[in-house]
């Protein structure tokens, strides 16, 4: 092998071989995407990311990765070639040779360490730019239309989002790369170890048959039979591996739970139920993790078989050549060395199997969040429009999801200074109509007229996020410069005054403060927000009648001209109020002025 022109023929190598794997890569991907489910699959989540007039250094950087690794086949090669040649030199007892070999393995060393750092850096960088990508995609549909919310009123809502928007994306982005590399990294090793064997076999007899370079022959069956081996008994390991993810994601679930309701079921002493439910989830993953290790025995068992016969096997089939004189030292320990590659290439397919039945899982789950989207983003959206600060419902009608009739044909006013209480029984409507009003509640005619601005809607339960007191007050809003005279005043006024040290104290709030105490800084919210209209929804619910009046006082006296709509069951509520609405649950209403 003449080293000095190693570098050009290499170059020419690596072009073919780029040329004839892209080809073949645009042909058959273009094939799959037209004929299977899983390509279009991802040909919907992946086909604009490797647009180039959307993302031009996508496919730039695509490019170099795929020539690194195609280099990195090429280096492999000459690795091999340096076998035969090394051996060889030693057998002729060619010092010489032996150590311009040792200088060439210097060279070839630090071009394959260059190489495979070049490249994981590149597949990295490159996993995770489309990671960025794909996360803000899906962010920005499950936040901006408040599909996260709307998705509840399907029919058939996807399970675990989250796990979707945070895990899926991850392997998603991995395992493309990996498949797409893997495959045209191991078919071109596969046909130019192949290719060397073929170099190095001669005719052989086999049962009397003389076969042309019948070594070939003999190692694919070897392979070929040792993989459909392998495939049959490591297949089950598919599934169990399957369930090990689900069965473990089942047993974290019930952890979180007993975490979220803790106080609950501490209250009703419920350790011993929830204990032996956790116990119950654990020993069915431990019982799969057993399958899992009786699997793995007989297929690492049947696996190491197998490499270690790979190790004697070429050496077997060369042995009459070496030793009648027609192969050299080198030929011998390059055939080995050339059929343990053509071994681990093809074997890539073996074990891509899992990794494949893997990805069209994620592809399904993630096609899956994208339809779920666009059936909530399809679901109809109540009329809502700003005229100055004026509310108005014109014609209102509500329905459940199934048809049930909540509110027919509501038309009211609430003007400045006007607070209107919204009564009825349970289940009559009254926090349905509140969503309408803020425009989430899919299943509403009529028209809703009611500012985009300065509207605030405190709902049942007060969300307090986790993070510091004084973030919680202002939220969603920032915190403004004089955010901690406004919020120590507030605290006082809304009988809070303990809290006022704690403002940039950093707990989970809603675990912290009682219902009582988190409704009063609802409150403070409100007075801290000013806005023109408030919707609250229950707001004093857990507070004593005390507290409730000194809350309701406090907003109309600071607010006069606020426009107020509550809801609330106590009758004391009516002092606060201009206005009641009485809603019967069956579509009637009454409106009354106090
Ligand atoms: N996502 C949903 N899917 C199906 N039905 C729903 C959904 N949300 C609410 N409902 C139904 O709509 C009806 C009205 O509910 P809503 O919460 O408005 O009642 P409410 O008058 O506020 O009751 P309460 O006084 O108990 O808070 C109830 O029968 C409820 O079961």
């Amino acid at each position: 092998m003449d080293w000095s022109k190693e570098l050009l023929d290499s170059a020419l190598w690596v072009g073919k071989a780029f040329v004839i794997s892209s080809v073949l890569l645009v042909v058959f991907g273009f094939i799959l995407i037209k004929t299977t489910r899983w390509a279009s699959q991802f040909w919907m989540l992946a086909g604009h990311y490797f647009n180039p007039k959307e993302k031009p250094m996508t496919l730039v950087t695509f490019v170099v990765i795929l020539l690194l690794s195609l280099f990195g086949v090429r280096v492999s090669v000459l690795f091999s070639n340096w076998y035969n040649t090394m051996y060889t030199a030693l057998q002729k007892l060619d010092e010489n040779t032996f150590w311009i070999q040792m200088a060439v393995f210097a060279v070839l060393a630090s071009i394959h360490i260059i190489r495979a750092l070049s490249s994981y850096y590149l597949q990295q960088r490159f996993t995770i730019k489309w990671r960025e990508t794909l996360n803000e995609e899906m962010l920005s549909r499950w936040m901006d239309k408040k599909s996260y919310y709307r998705s509840y009123y399907l029919n058939d809502p996807i399970d675990n989002p989250d796990q979707r928007i945070q895990q899926d994306v991850v392997h998603f982005t991995k395992l493309s790369l990996e498949l797409t590399l893997g495959v045209i990294s191991s078919m071109v090793s596969a046909v130019a170890f192949t290719l060397i064997l073929w170099g190095l076999s001669d005719e052989m007899q086999i049962f009397g048959v003389t076969i042309p370079r019948g070594m070939v022959f003999l190692l694919f069956i070897y392979i070929l039979v040792a993989t459909v081996f392998a495939f049959k008994i490591g297949r089950p390991l598919i599934r169990l591996n399957f369930l090990d993810e689900r069965l473990n994601a089942n047993y974290r679930y019930s952890l979180i739970r007993v975490r979220e309701y803790a106080e609950s079921i501490a209250f009703y002493a419920g350790e011993k139920i929830e204990g032996s439910k956790l116990r119950q989830r654990f020993s069915k993953v431990i019982s799969n993790v057993w399958d899992i290790v009786h699997r793995n025995v007989k297929f690492q068992g049947f696996n190491f078989f197998i490499s270690q016969t790979a190790v004697i096997f070429p050496f077997i089939i060369q042995a009459p050549r070496f030793f009648a004189g027609k192969l050299e030292l080198g030929g011998m320990v390059q055939t080995a060395q050339a059929f343990g590659n053509l071994a681990d290439n093809l074997s890539f397919f073996r074990t891509a199997y899992d990794n494949f039945a893997q990805y069209r899982a994620v592809l399904d789950r993630l096609t899956g969040f994208h339809q779920n989207i666009d059936a909530a983003d399809n679901l109809p959206v109540p009329n809502v429009r700003a005229e100055g600060d004026e509310v108005r419902l014109q014609n209102v009608s509500i329905t459940t999801p199934n048809g049930r009739q909540l509110i027919k044909d509501l038309t009211l006013t609430v003007n400045p200074g006007d607070a209107l209480l919204i009564q009825g029984p349970s289940g009559s409507g009254k926090t349905t109509l509140l969503r309408s009003i803020a425009g989430l509640w899919p299943y509403c005619e009529g028209e809703i007229i009611r500012p985009d601005q300065e509207v605030l809607f405190l709902s049942q339960k007060p969300y307090l996020p986790e993070g510091r007191l004084i973030d919680t007050l202002f939220y969603p809003a920032e915190v403004p410069a004089d955010g901690y005279e406004q919020a120590k005043a507030i605290l006082h006024q809304v009988c809070l005054p303990h809290l006022e040290n704690r403002l940039d104290e950093e707990l989970n709030w809603s675990h912290t403060l009682s219902l009582g105490e988190q409704q009063r800084i609802a409150f403070a919210r409100i007075l801290l927000t000013c806005p023109k209209v408030a919707f609250i929804d229950e707001a004093t619910s857990a507070m004593d009648e005390g507290l409730e009046y000194t809350m309701y006082k406090l907003l109309r006296d600071t607010f006069p001209e606020l426009r107020l709509v509550s809801i609330g069951h106590r009758s004391t509520l009516h002092t606060h109020h201009t206005h009641l609405l009485q809603l019967k649950g069956n579509g009637e209403y009454e409106i009354k002025q106090f």
